[in-house]
């Protein structure tokens, strides 16, 4: 649906977008996710339009859109700020897309009523903008995007400006959207539990360039990367070098079997251990604890409802967090007590270092 090859946009001699390859099939939900100033935006306002490439392509359903104008690529854009008309009813802000595109009235008074009920806000469709929540006006943003029913949707940040609980109703309402009408979606976002909620790809990005992409699952439990690992969730990392004859990491705190090598992994020299909380659990001996039983103190133990995390401390003072299911029956380590740290060996992930994380 989507293709772009090479894509690359400068400002003076900073890439903010530096030659990436992005293919988005129809009907995706792909979500752009990086920190900021990574180049989520410049590269969907390239897609739009909006922006010019300094080099590269763009291809939408199969036709060069490299010097397309924006309305000529058929898309359908939803920003942060809603952008509605303030002296028009909700009504005739959906509606005028439509107008604009000349539609007779009554397939316009049709298809607005549709999707207003389809994002259940018709009981609104005589009211003022102001007169609506900010959810609401989101909602509505979105309705006069789908109303003239793009085949590929772009969207930054749209729910940047609500609280968490409307951001997470707004999320489950574009999925819902998304599901039902088949639309492809490209969706900016900084926010990583949003990014997790929604996609069906997530393409992580650093200065400019694709660091990796794949299904949520994949880039949580499987990161190539110390930056795709710290940017989703938090993780436990142990440096040292490789003894590829032992397939063991001799680290600060001790020797740590490798989880089963691919093709990919780094071989030899220096490298990390990276483990996820809830990867980790504590365990009573050495025997029981195929993670080799790193011992650690318990610096706090705290309970989050479905489950229990406890911060624990390495001698040296690195942190550790082990996040364990909870339940009624759940007994927490005393504060200062000694625990040992068990882990499944393929559930630990070898990864490169990386200059940028030089304090692992
Ligand atoms: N018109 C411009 N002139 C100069 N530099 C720009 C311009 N637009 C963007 N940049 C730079 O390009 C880089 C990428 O910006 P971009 O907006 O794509 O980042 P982003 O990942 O969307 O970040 P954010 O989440 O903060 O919006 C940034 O360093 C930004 O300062």
């Amino acid at each position: 649906m989507i293709r772009v090859t090479a894509l690359t946009r400068t400002y003076g001699s900073f890439k903010a977008l530096d030659a990436v390859d992005l293919s988005v099939a129809p009907g995706e939900f792909v979500t752009l996710l990086g920190p900021s100033g990574s180049g989520k935006s410049t590269l969907l306002n390239l897609i739009s339009g909006m922006t010019e490439p300094t080099a590269g392509k763009i291809e939408i359903n199969g036709k060069d859109a490299t010097n397309q104008p924006t309305n000529q690529r058929g898309l359908g854009m939803v920003f942060q700020n809603y952008a509605l008309m303030p002296h028009m009813t909700v009504f005739e802000n959906v509606a005028f897309p439509l107008r604009v595109r000349k539609m007779p009235k009554s397939e316009i008074e049709t298809r607005v009523r549709d999707v207003l009920r389809l994002i259940q806000l018709d009981h609104v469709a005589d009211r003022k903008p102001k007169q609506l929540s900010g959810g609401q006006q989101q909602r509505i943003s979105l309705a006069r995007c789908i109303v003239y029913r793009p085949s590929i949707i772009l969207m930054d940040e749209p729910l940047g400006a609500l609280d968490k609980k409307l951001r997470e109703d707004m999320q489950l309402e574009i999925k819902r959207l998304h599901a039902e009408l088949g639309i492809t979606m490209i969706y900016v976002t900084h926010d990583q539990e949003e990014a997790l909620a929604m996609s069906d790809r997530i393409v992580l990005m650093r200065k400019g360039r694709i660091e990796q992409q794949g299904k949520p699952e994949d880039l949580y439990f499987r990161p190539d990367t110390l930056f795709t690992a710290d940017f989703l969730g938090s993780s436990n990392l142990l440096k040292g070098k490789i003894n590829s004859t032992a397939r063991s990491l001799d680290t600060a705190y001790g020797t740590f079997p490798l989880p089963t090598a691919r093709s990919d992994e780094p071989i030899s020299g220096e490298a990390v251990l990276m483990i996820r909380p809830e990867s980790m659990r504590l365990v009573s001996d050495k025997a029981s604890a195929p993670g080799a039983g790193l011992e650690a103190t318990v610096r706090d133990s705290i309970v989050l409802g479905s489950f229990v995390r406890h911060f624990l401390e390495l001698p040296g003072g690195k942190r550790m967090i082990v996040q364990e299911p909870s339940g009624a029956s759940i007994s927490r380590p005393a504060r200062g007590s000694t625990v040992r740290i068990g882990w499944d060996l393929d559930d630990a992930r070898l990864l490169p270092t990386d200059p940028d994380f030089q304090n692992v």
